[in-house]
């Protein structure tokens, strides 16, 4: 056994020892059930410590960082864990918060700086690092200590030894928490201002959504009076996506937060049973069929910003034409001419919304006929038939007021424009456009707006849904997130980052680029960057983490011997031990012939589809494009054929993205004539 290890054994006893008795502590506190606000505030505080407490009992913490500030002799050694654990009555931390500020050294520290500092809410402190360790700890069992950096020893790794450890090890069904290997690069956008939109553009496996999940547990703690998980939210490409990445934020101890799609989103803000969304399902297979995709302009239109123009400015004529043209009179000689009328709408109510504008321009009408009716001195009964005379005429005149849903009058800019509907079925791209027209006409309740939003996949979002989140979200408040090289629903989205930034302008917007792949192998990385650099336009390639594996393989096989084949491969990859293992097809045609045929024998497969909502882990079959954004510890990839993988933009994403989601071992197999996308790549027969 090391020093270091028996010194890490030593500590990690004792720390165990006060945190248990601390929580004996808390457990023996009899629980305020009372009314008094404080007291439950308290107790929500001893709540929250006892469940962080529950969770320290077994792997308290994860790093040591020996900080000596300059103005202390000693330095203090503080371990640093998912949860700050402190004593109540003494106030002696015996964890400190990875999110803490201090704790930022542990991440950022590279070995090579002498001075460093932190900022912490009194001011700079700064000082030495003399120790710098990487602490496994697995049901209270201390596994492995590593020392990336200590003072004076010129051995030190800098974290990669540990990290790379990290990165062998086999997953399960669930993306995890990084807490104990965040990178530099990683730590500085995880701990951005909340203040401004972050974009990262991060290669595949870069770590983009792990980052921005980290992201939010950090806003949280950070701004913890400024923003509720209540009031954040995170948009990702499907309910599949969403439960492969549900474990990360509880166990970061984050719970609350909202989690969607767009298009479920939008419907339930609408909230309107006319509007239909079209069958999504067969549109996404049919897309990447074989064929060449065709460019869909009206598509790509109704995702601009250009439309999100047209469509205000065409809602500024319906406005006009929904209200009366003439003056209002209310009996005879008391008139409010159209002109005041028009000046009260589009000039004193400018910025309400068309529902709001209605109820202030009657409120004031109402108002002014009181204010008539008294200045004309006539008794009671009088005053009371005149008022009720007004008003009947003022009901006739607003009942004129034509009143429309988003919907009816999406349709209508629709058909002005000659692109009307089919089916009276909406598409994903007309979401946007009409969550735009409902805060126009409707109007948005203040305190629905969110704190910070998280989209992930962002590529595929266009402009105009990033506006009408815009309109959503206080303080300009969001991570967006994407890889242009993955963008395989180029119909929709963007294909560059500058649509965005124009949106929240250059000083709104901090832009980050995330280069270093950390989920594949470097043989595997190798194999995807020989794939992009097909691609016509020069894209960023992937830097490896230097993790070696096995080479990548690429074999013909004759189509009659292709299922056979594919369960052989199955079978040894379960010999070796992988968890998750997927074979990944060209369509959703070929897989589910090839699930049929395997299943015979494979009972524990899985047919991933588009409509699925939860992530199994095991063995999977499913095709390319629904791969997006999930990992495997080995992957075959199908179907690597000139016809199925063309030399066009869209198929080199599509590969790019097949190959780039395994993280050990990657196979293919082709039948007829390889890709020309691997034509030049080394191929093993
Ligand atoms: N600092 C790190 N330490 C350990 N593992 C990491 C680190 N950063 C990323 N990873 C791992 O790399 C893998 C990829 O992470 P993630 O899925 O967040 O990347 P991504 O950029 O969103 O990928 P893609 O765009 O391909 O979907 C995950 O297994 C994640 O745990």
């Amino acid at each position: 056994m090391s020093d270091s290890f028996h010194e890490e054994k030593q500590t990690l006893e004792q720390k165990l020892r006060q945190i248990h008795s601390y929580g004996e502590v808390l457990e023996e506190m009899p629980r305020y059930r009372g009314d008094d606000f404080n007291e439950q505030v308290l107790e929500d505080s001893r709540e929250r410590q006892r469940q962080i407490i529950k969770k320290a009992t077994q792997e308290p913490y994860f790093g040591r960082l020996d900080f000596k500030e300059y103005s202390q002799t000693e330095p203090i050694p503080l371990y640093i864990g998912k949860a700050g654990v402190h004593e109540e009555k003494t106030g002696e931390v015996l964890v400190v918060d990875w999110r803490a500020p201090v704790s930022s050294l542990f991440y950022a520290f590279s070995g090579s700086e002498e001075d460093v500092y932190y900022v912490a809410p009194e001011g700079m402190i700064d000082g030495t690092i003399e120790l710098k360790r990487n602490i496994m700890i697995r049901e209270q069992e201390l596994q492995r200590v590593v020392d990336s950096y200590k003072q004076g020893e010129s051995t030190s790794s800098g974290g990669d030894e540990f990290l790379l450890y990290k990165l062998g090890e086999q997953k399960d069904n669930r993306l995890q928490d990084i807490v104990s290997t965040i990178q530099g690069e990683q730590n500085e956008i995880i701990r951005h201002p909340q203040n401004k939109a972050v974009i990262i553009q991060g290669v595949a496996g870069s770590g983009k959504t792990t980052v921005a999940l980290h992201r939010l547990a950090y806003l949280l703690y950070e701004y913890r009076e400024q923003m509720q998980a209540e009031n954040m939210i995170i948009f990702a490409p499907n309910a599949m996506f969403l439960d492969y990445i549900s474990q990360v934020l509880p166990e970061l101890g984050v719970g609350h937060i909202q989690q969607t799609t767009f298009n479920e989103w939008a419907l339930e803000k609408l909230n309107d049973p006319a509007i239909q969304l079209a069958n999504q399902t067969n549109k996404l297979q049919n897309r990447f069929e074989l064929d060449q995709p065709s460019v869909d302009h009206a598509t790509q239109y109704k995702g601009s910003v250009e439309f999100q123009t047209d469509v205000e400015q065409e809602l500024r004529h319906l406005e006009d034409s929904s209200f009366p043209t003439e003056d209002f009179e209310a009996w005879e000689g008391a008139v409010i001419s159209n002109e005041t009328l028009v000046t009260w709408r589009t000039i004193d109510f400018q910025d309400s919304p068309f529902r709001v504008k209605h109820e202030r321009i009657k409120a004031r009408m109402k108002r002014w006929i009181e204010i008539e009716v008294k200045q004309l001195f006539l008794d009671k009964k009088e005053q009371e038939e005149l008022r009720k005379h007004a008003m009947a005429n003022l009901r006739k005149f607003l009942a004129r007021i034509k009143k429309r849903t988003a919907f009816q009058l999406y349709n209508h800019i629709l058909k002005s424009k000659k692109m009307p509907l089919q089916d009276n079925l909406v598409e994903p791209e007309d979401l946007a456009p009409l969550l735009h027209i409902h805060h126009k006409w409707i109007g948005l309740e203040k305190d629905q707006r969110f704190d910070h939003v998280v989209i992930d996949e962002a590529q595929d979002f266009s402009p105009y849904q990033i506006a009408v989140l815009q309109e959503q979200t206080r303080g300009q408040s969001f991570t967006i997130l994407g890889d242009l090289s993955q963008g395989i629903h180029s119909v929709q989205g963007i294909d560059q980052w500058s649509s965005f930034e124009h949106l929240f302008g250059e000083r709104k917007t901090a832009y980050f680029e995330m280069n270093k792949s950390y989920r594949s192998t470097y043989e595997i990385i190798e194999c995807a960057n020989h794939i992009l650099k097909q691609f016509p336009q020069r894209r960023v390639l992937a830097e490896p983490v230097f993790r070696s594996g096995e080479p990548v393989s690429i074999h013909h096989v004759a189509q009659q011997n292709m299922v056979q084949e594919v369960q052989n491969w199955i079978t040894s990859m379960r010999e070796k031990g992988f968890q998750t293992i997927a074979v990944i097809g060209r369509t959703h045609d070929h897989c589910s012939g090839l699930y049929e045929d395997l299943i015979g024998v494979n009972k524990e497969l899985t047919f991933i589809q588009a409509e699925d909502d939860t992530y199994k882990g095991g063995t999977s079959i499913l095709p390319v494009y629904l791969s997006k954004g999930l990992e495997f510890d080995a992957v075959l990839l199908l179907q690597v054929d000139e016809q199925s993988y063309q030399h066009i933009p869209e198929h080199v994403k599509l590969l790019y993205v097949g190959a780039t989601r395994a993280l050990h071992r990657l196979d293919m197999f082709y039948s007829k004539q390889i890709t020309p996308l691997l034509k030049d790549y080394s191929v093993s027969q």
